[in-house]
């Protein structure tokens, strides 16, 4: 709307470092500083193509393992108990400022009923990040992610999208449990080229914590970018 004026980014949506792995074993990127040159292009305002104006987040994977609720964890840090399916896609806009540059997060959640299907995947093309979930206390949903990814490439160009396999409700299982699938997941990550994470929307961040490797649930939200 023409005159509005928009509030500002909120605090934990201020990137300044680049954010950090869940695990070294499957990460997209080791860097843990932006390059010289983009930082000082983005802190005198004169980013022109090093900045990024918006990117488009395509969530997969079958019904019910929480996609919807990472969504809801992530954006509005809620969450719900109870299932509603999602109907066809729905999507979410988060702001951020990375190096003091605008940037919105576009966030598509889409269905993971099969009667659905075809209406959500034409809303995959055009996506720079796919996030395939399971749930990690159900190891068939693990096993669909390869499908969900596939179908969600087809409608990309190849190389043009970063992909994240992600477990979820973490919160579900013992410690023990959640390695032993971890390890399984791993080796999905690896030959999906996709970065692995766990993580728990019922919980919340106090809960992402990684014990093993000390990372902050700052981290985790970024990361989910
Ligand atoms: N305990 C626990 N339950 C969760 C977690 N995440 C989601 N759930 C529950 O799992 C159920 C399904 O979650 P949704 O987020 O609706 O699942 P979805 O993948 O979006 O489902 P579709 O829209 O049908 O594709 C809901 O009852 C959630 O409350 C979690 O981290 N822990």
């Amino acid at each position: 709307m023409q005159g509005q004026q928009l509030s500002p980014v909120s605090r934990d949506r201020l990137i300044c470092q680049m954010p950090k792995c869940y695990t070294a074993e499957s990460c997209l990127q080791y860097k843990t500083h932006f390059d010289a040159q983009v930082k000082s292009a983005c802190q005198q305002r004169h980013a022109g193509n090093f900045g990024l104006k918006m990117s488009k987040v395509v969530m997969v994977g079958d019904l019910y393992v929480g996609k919807t609720s990472l969504i809801n964890r992530f954006c509005k840090n809620a969450f719900d108990r109870d299932y509603k399916a999602t109907i066809g896609v729905d999507f979410e806009i988060e702001r951020f400022e990375i190096l003091g540059i605008p940037y919105n997060l576009q966030i598509w959640d889409t269905a993971g009923q099969e009667k659905f299907k075809c209406i959500a995947s034409a809303y995959y093309r055009g996506a720079q990040v796919i996030i395939t979930a399971f749930d990690l206390s159900d190891i068939q949903t693990l096993e669909h992610t390869k499908h969900w990814l596939q179908d969600a490439l087809k409608e990309n160009e190849p190389d043009t999208c970063s992909v994240f396999l992600v477990g979820t409700k973490k919160d579900t299982l013992s410690e023990a449990e959640c390695e032993r699938t971890e390890r399984d997941a791993l080796k999905f990550a690896v030959e999906m080229k996709a970065e692995y994470w766990s993580v728990s929307a019922k919980t919340g961040s106090v809960a992402w914590q990684s014990t093993i490797l000390g990372y902050s649930s700052s981290d985790v939200e970024v990361a989910a970018q």
